[in-house]
């Protein structure tokens, strides 16, 4: 599978998964709401008990003998004993399984001898005696997009984009489609109505501020009749408690949303307030990227170290995240084509 493709497909510490189809919206386990408010001052937010997280570290404390996988799914060594080797007769009517073993023994007959002085190649020390790795130690490798794709992307995002409707409560919300559509969330002041306003190459689409709060609203965008952008008010710091719950219930039921693109400040990192709406999503079972922004404010160097230091957290905790750290600036257009082609991937966008 790509996970690339994974429209709301997941990927878990112990891999990819793809969700099940009837997940969407109103079949997904109910979401209790918050007892206080995800977008509140602090960052101590949502303190729900019922929330649906599926907070492997709790389960396994309240059960010490359940085990947790963190890594990869791997087959069970005991299943693969217990399943006898299925018998394929091949068009001669021989078992295909000894035929295949015969042509094997006729390779070692012909394979040249090994000296015996040879050692036998030893297993990397971390491996040894641990056939199955617990937990992944960095993402899993997912190739970014190419030159072709990043072209693409950027003539896409120059289809015309216009406002559509701005949003204070779910009510309000455009009438779910068949478009596709992604949505932007972070805390106040990080980038996110820049963000649009760089991918669709219109400065005065959204309405950017200086000050943290500006956004109040959920504004959606369209581009060409073909995909649907969300800007998002922000949680954290100068953001207002009822704007939690209409973010979240939105998130929770919006049967079209492809992918939520959490922003983050790669200066500061990941802030408790983000960690919690990582595992509200988790919870959910909903796919979300991260993407750093602001990036031209850092050198290279510390741009490097922050996003390993981003990275690395969310190996460690998060469940429904994409694999893939973006950077991006929507002052230098630093890294916009790529976070182009993977929203058109999340899309699954065709042209
Ligand atoms: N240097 C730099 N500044 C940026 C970038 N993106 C946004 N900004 C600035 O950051 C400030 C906040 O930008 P907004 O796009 O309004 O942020 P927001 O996340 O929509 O904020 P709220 O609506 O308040 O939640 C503005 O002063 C922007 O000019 C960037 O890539 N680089
Ligand atoms: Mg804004």
């Amino acid at each position: 599978m790509n996970p690339q493709n994974s429209a709301r497909g997941l990927r878990t510490r112990a891999g990819f998964r793809r969700r099940p189809t009837s997940s969407t919206g109103p079949d997904r386990a109910p979401f209790d709401r918050p007892t206080t408010s995800l977008l509140s001052e602090s960052e101590s937010v949502v303190t729900s008990g019922a929330i649906p997280t599926t907070n492997t570290k709790k389960a396994s404390q309240a059960d010490p003998g359940r085990k947790i996988q963190r890594g990869f799914p791997t087959p069970s060594p005991t299943h693969a004993r217990e399943s006898p080797p299925r018998l394929i007769k091949d068009s001669s009517g021989r078992n295909a399984a000894r035929a295949i073993s015969d042509s094997m023994a006729q390779d070692r007959i012909r394979a040249p001898k090994v000296a015996s002085s040879t050692p036998k190649p030893t297993p990397p020390s971390s491996a040894k005696g641990e056939k199955f790795p617990k937990k992944l130690q960095a993402f899993p490798f997912v190739p970014g997009a190419t030159s072709g794709e990043l072209a693409k992307a950027h003539k896409f995002f120059f289809l015309p984009a216009e406002f559509v409707k701005s949003a204070t409560s779910i009510d309000m919300i455009p009438e779910n489609t068949a478009i596709p559509e992604v949505a932007f969330i972070g805390r106040s002041n990080i980038g996110k109505s820049s963000l649009i306003n760089g991918l669709v190459n219109r400065n005065g689409l959204v309405k950017t501020s200086s000050k943290p709060g500006h956004t109040r609203m959920m504004n959606f965008f369209k581009i060409g009749e073909r995909l649907s952008l969300v800007d998002m008010p922000g949680y954290g710091w100068k953001s207002r408690d009822e704007w939690g719950g209409m973010i979240l219930e939105y998130l929770q039921t919006r049967k079209n949303l492809k992918r939520i693109y959490i922003l983050v400040d790669p200066s500061h990192g990941l802030k408790e307030s983000d960690s919690q709406i990582m595992k509200l999503l988790d919870g959910s079972g909903l796919s979300y990227q991260v993407v750093l922004t602001k990036v031209d404010r850092l050198s290279p160097t510390k741009y490097t170290a922050a996003k390993a230091e981003v990275e690395a957290a969310l190996v460690e905790d998060a469940i429904c995240c994409f694999p893939m750290v973006l950077g991006v600036s929507s002052k230098t257009k630093d890294g916009l084509d790529e976070l182009r082609a993977a929203i058109i991937k999340a899309g699954q966008l065709s042209f």
